[in-house]
């Protein structure tokens, strides 16, 4: 591999930050990668585990001749950081993210920005329920989407650079506009993960999620469900107050089905039942079909290149 960026500037050293500095040294794809996190506790923890060449004690400091800037927060703070970094941003290096949601992103970053600066927001699908600097690893984007949604008018070399630094850390890379990633994840993803919040919390409130008997039969399907919701509170707080239409949208399907479904079963109406359970099964084989695995313990790996 050959070095893509001089110099790049993660900021937040979370998840997602030091997988990306793990899979960036794995392929050399830059010279040198400094890093800020707001806490010194996290500043120290990437210094004693070699989480960046460099780790700044100042955000201006670290996004200083950088090429490629990442914000790595929680999509809350996305513009915040940006504005303070503004003034300090390389003229010609690009600007990018990595937060779950990208129209109020874009809305909150974009603004700040000078015009000599490029900006190509982007969202990688993989994760997992940790967080923290000592949570990643240089694998965790091999064979996952990348998705960049870059605005209108962006310019094609920069976006392209970056294509190619995520391809490098091992995604599949595709362009979306922003309306329609935030659609897609809040049905991919975002509900989901509500829904998930949502049962551990009703077996909490009944008082036996952590009664030995729970945990001891619980099936695969409530484990993947106590495994997302151990989530980062911060990063899911944040991702459903800024995807907020689009999640209330697929809620409120979601909300008519289980009721369609709630009926169904008082009922006794097994045939909407059996044929409801058909449909849904075939989904789950059309899915593997195009080669793509969920059973995969964190996130849908992509096994064919579309
Ligand atoms: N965790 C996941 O599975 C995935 C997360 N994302 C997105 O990536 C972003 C980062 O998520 P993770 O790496 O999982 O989070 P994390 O919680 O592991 O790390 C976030 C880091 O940002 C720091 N931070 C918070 N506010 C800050 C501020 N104002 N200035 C500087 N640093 C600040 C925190 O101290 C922490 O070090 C989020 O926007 C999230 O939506 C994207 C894909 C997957
Ligand atoms: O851990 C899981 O199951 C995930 O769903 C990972 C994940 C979380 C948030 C994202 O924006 C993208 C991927």
């Amino acid at each position: 591999m050959s070095v893509i960026y001089e110099k790049v500037a993660l900021i937040g050293l979370g998840l997602i930050a030091s997988s990306m500095f793990w899979a960036s040294k794995r392929g050399g794809l830059a010279r040198e990668i400094s890093g800020f996190a707001r806490s010194e506790a996290t500043r120290d923890t990437a210094r004693r585990i070699g989480l960046c060449d460099v780790v700044s004690d100042s955000v201006i400091e670290a996004v200083k001749d950088a090429d490629l800037v990442v914000l790595c927060v929680p999509v809350g703070v996305m513009g915040a950081v940006a504005q303070e970094i503004a003034p300090h941003l390389k003229p010609g290096c690009t600007v990018s993210d990595v937060g779950s949601v990208k129209g109020a992103v874009v809305e909150a970053v974009a603004p700040h920005l000078p015009k000599d600066v490029h900006f190509v927001p982007g969202h990688p699908l993989a994760g997992t329920e940790h967080s923290g600097p000592e949570s990643g690893f240089a694998t965790l984007f091999d064979d996952r989407w990348c998705l960049l949604v870059p605005p209108d008018g962006t310019d094609p070399d920069a976006v392209a650079k970056l294509r190619r630094f995520w391809e490098a850390l091992g995604a599949n890379v595709e362009e979306m506009d922003p309306e329609h990633h935030d659609l897609v994840l809040a049905v991919t993803s975002h509900t989901p993960h509500l829904i998930a919040y949502t049962m551990v919390g009703v077996a909490d409130d009944l008082g036996r999620v952590t009664d030995s008997e729970v945990i001891k039969y619980s099936a695969a399907g409530f484990r993947d469900f106590t495994r997302i919701a151990a989530s980062d509170p911060t990063m899911w707080r944040d991702v459903f107050l800024n995807n907020k239409q689009a999640t209330l949208e697929i809620l409120g399907r979601f909300t008519e089905e289980l009721f369609a479904l709630q009926r169904a079963i008082r009922t006794g109406d097994g045939d909407e039942l059996f044929d409801y359970f058909t449909r849904t099964r075939a989904i789950r084989r059309g899915i593997i079909e195009a080669g793509q695995d969920t059973d995969a313990p964190d996130f849908g790996r992509v096994k064919a290149k579309h």
